[in-house]
């Protein structure tokens, strides 16, 4: 569509925007919604980089704040005409308390859609998870799953929960009146792990491996497969959702849509070493030396120590019981649920998403040969 003014009309807001997901999604939106006349970036933490967006057609409104605050979200949403919320704390490593977790995530997500029903915005689309689904706690696997397919969600960590909660305000609240006496129109797009061009574990896995002389060590079956989908593929499901949800309302209104890609299945670790390897990395097979029941002894110890250590300082590893539990459950995504509500297939293939991962993490941490 040509660059026209009257064509740029539009106001978005996405909160969180300054996130790993987020920034991808501010990006995409400016590359490819040509309808946009101002992009709001709400967050606690306003990265410099919107600085230099700020040179382009489209307004693009930093604005500094938390979703806990209701009256600040009220006044970033006023006057938006669809809200991206990517907002929350991504925490399955003990960093945040449960409540904090539960008041930003979910709390947060309640003031997101009340802001929509007081102003009159009337599409919001919230960044859910895999984690809604699973695994859950009986570490049953899904496998080749898609939206339909049935599963125990069971959950006792407060990432999950909190996630699954919000999804549900969001999917409840579509239908619902909003200002001006139109109706909201909500969408939950549920990401597999996420990787791409800021991801920091990724940046963690190799800072462990340059701290053990080039060397990783295998901690997870190779047959225990994880679905992964690239950032810049999460951003463009996200964008095309928003741009989709007015004229397709009826039959996208109040779904669940997995983002997915062409990233192979792989396990979790296996997977990381598809960028690592060419960034020097080894991944050393050691399931002969480190037994399951070894691997759980220390996640408890990690814990155990999260614990003792807390008054003095944070210690937060990688490894602890949630996290090698669900790392050692397969969970594996085959939908095109995406492509049959809304046309979508990944912007980026295989290739290129490897790659552009690749070049992210020499380039970041110097490893470029
Ligand atoms: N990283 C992943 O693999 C996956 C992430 N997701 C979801 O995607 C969304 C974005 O996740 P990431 O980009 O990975 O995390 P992130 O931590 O990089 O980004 C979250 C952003 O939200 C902001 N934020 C946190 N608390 C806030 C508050 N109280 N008020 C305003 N802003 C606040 C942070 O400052 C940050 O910029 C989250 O909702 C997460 O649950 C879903 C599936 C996978
Ligand atoms: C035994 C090892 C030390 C474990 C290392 C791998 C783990 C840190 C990661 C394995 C699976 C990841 C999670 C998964 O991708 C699903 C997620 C969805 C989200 O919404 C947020 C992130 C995450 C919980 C992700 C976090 C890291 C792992 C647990």
């Amino acid at each position: 569509m040509a660059d026209s003014a009257e064509t740029r009309k539009l106001v978005y807001l996405v909160t969180g925007g300054c996130g790993f997901l987020g920034e991808h999604v501010v990006r995409m939106l400016l590359q490819r919604e040509p309808r946009l006349y101002e992009l709001r970036v709400f967050d606690l933490h306003l990265g410099p980089w919107l600085e230099e967006l700020k040179t382009g057609p489209v307004q693009v409104t930093a604005i500094q704040g938390d979703v806990t605050q209701a009256h600040e979200v009220a006044a970033a949403v006023a006057g938006a005409h669809v809200v991206i919320h990517t907002a929350g704390l991504v925490d399955v490593f003990g960093r945040a308390s449960p409540e904090t977790i539960y008041e930003v995530n979910v709390q947060g997500t309640k003031n997101v859609i009340e802001a929509c029903v007081q102003t009159g915005t009337r599409f919001l689309v919230y960044t859910s998870s895999m984690e809604v689904v699973g695994p859950n706690i009986k570490g049953h696997p899904f496998y080749r799953g898609n939206e339909d397919t049935p599963y125990e969600a069971i959950h006792r960590h407060p990432y999950p929960c909190s996630k699954a909660q919000a999804e549900r305000l969001v999917l409840e609240a579509n239908g619902r009146k909003v200002h001006g006496g139109l109706s909201l129109v909500t969408c939950a797009l549920r990401p597999t792990g996420i990787y791409g061009e800021g991801h920091q574990i990724m940046r963690d896995f190799y800072h462990q491996g340059l701290r053990l002389g080039g060397r990783l060590f295998r901690a997870i079956p190779a047959s225990v497969e994880h679905s992964r989908v690239y950032v810049g593929n999460v951003a463009w499901m996200h964008v095309l959702v928003a741009q989709e949800l007015e004229q397709r309302a009826a039959l996208m209104g109040g779904q669940v849509y997995f983002c997915y890609d062409e990233s192979p299945y792989k396990s979790y670790e296996d997977f990381n070493m598809e960028f690592l390897g060419p960034c020097g990395l080894r991944l050393v097979d050691t399931r002969l030396l480190v037994p399951y029941w070894l691997l759980m002894l220390l996640a408890t110890l990690n814990a155990l120590l999260q614990w003792l250590l807390r008054p003095l300082l944070l210690y937060a590893p990688l490894l602890n019981p949630y996290t090698l539990a669900v790392a050692n459950t397969t969970f594996t995504v085959s939908t095109d649920k995406a492509q049959r509500h809304f046309g979508y297939k990944p912007l980026f293939s295989w290739e290129d998403s490897r790659t552009r991962t690749i070049r992210w993490v020499q380039a970041v941490e110097g490893s470029a040969p």
